[in-house]
């Protein structure tokens, strides 16, 4: 299921609230500037399925969010928990960084987890298949897929570098819980 949990930035331990309706995750996050929104992405994929395949599939998707919001490139964040590089790929994302554009992804498959770190709080954001969410140009966040990674995520680019990460510095992630799924 989807959530969205508040904290203080300073105090991890203490959460201000959770939310589990769409509404109330949408109306939380727009007031950040996130855009939250379900897409319908009940097609499964094979095992197998190439990037392609997987933006065959969801051609639909991938389609109406270019003509919206500008994209020129799109492509595939896909592992499954027997991948031998897990925990490496875990580690990528897990440490706070923001980007020179904003951060679309599209889940289609599983879930995982944002961290955006905006004003003095946290958002806890478990995103699972359906969900669209858009973190801000220069956002603070961090990601966090799991110790037995399961998801695919379409990502859209304006800039071939819109995924680069430049790294904040500060050790604020390993303060707050994991997405231990
Ligand atoms: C959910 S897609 C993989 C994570 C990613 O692309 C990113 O930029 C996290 O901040
Ligand atoms: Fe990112
Ligand atoms: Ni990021």
């Amino acid at each position: 299921m989807s959530s969205l949990t508040i904290y203080p930035d300073a105090t991890p331990g203490q959460p201000l609230g959770t939310y589990t309706e769409l509404d109330a995750i949408r109306r939380e996050l727009n007031a950040i500037g996130v855009r939250f929104e379900r897409v319908d992405a009940s097609i499964l994929l094979p095992e197998g399925a190439s990037q392609d395949d997987v933006l065959a599939a969801y051609k639909h998707v991938v389609d109406a969010e270019k003509a919206k919001h500008g994209y020129n490139t799109v492509d595939v964040a896909r592992i499954k928990p027997d991948n031998p590089n897990a925990a490496q790929a875990r580690l990528k994302f897990l440490s706070e960084h923001t980007h020179s554009e904003d951060e679309e992804r599209v889940m289609v498959e599983g879930s995982g987890c944002f961290y955006l770190h905006a004003q003095d709080r946290v958002y806890q954001v478990v995103c699972t298949r359906g969900d669209l969410i858009s973190v801000p140009e220069g956002m603070r966040h961090w990601f966090d897929m799991g110790p037995r990674p399961d998801f695919a995520a379409i990502r859209f680019f304006i800039r071939p570098d819109g995924w680069v990460g430049n790294f904040t510095g500060d050790g604020i992630a390993d303060r707050f819980p994991r997405y231990e799924t």
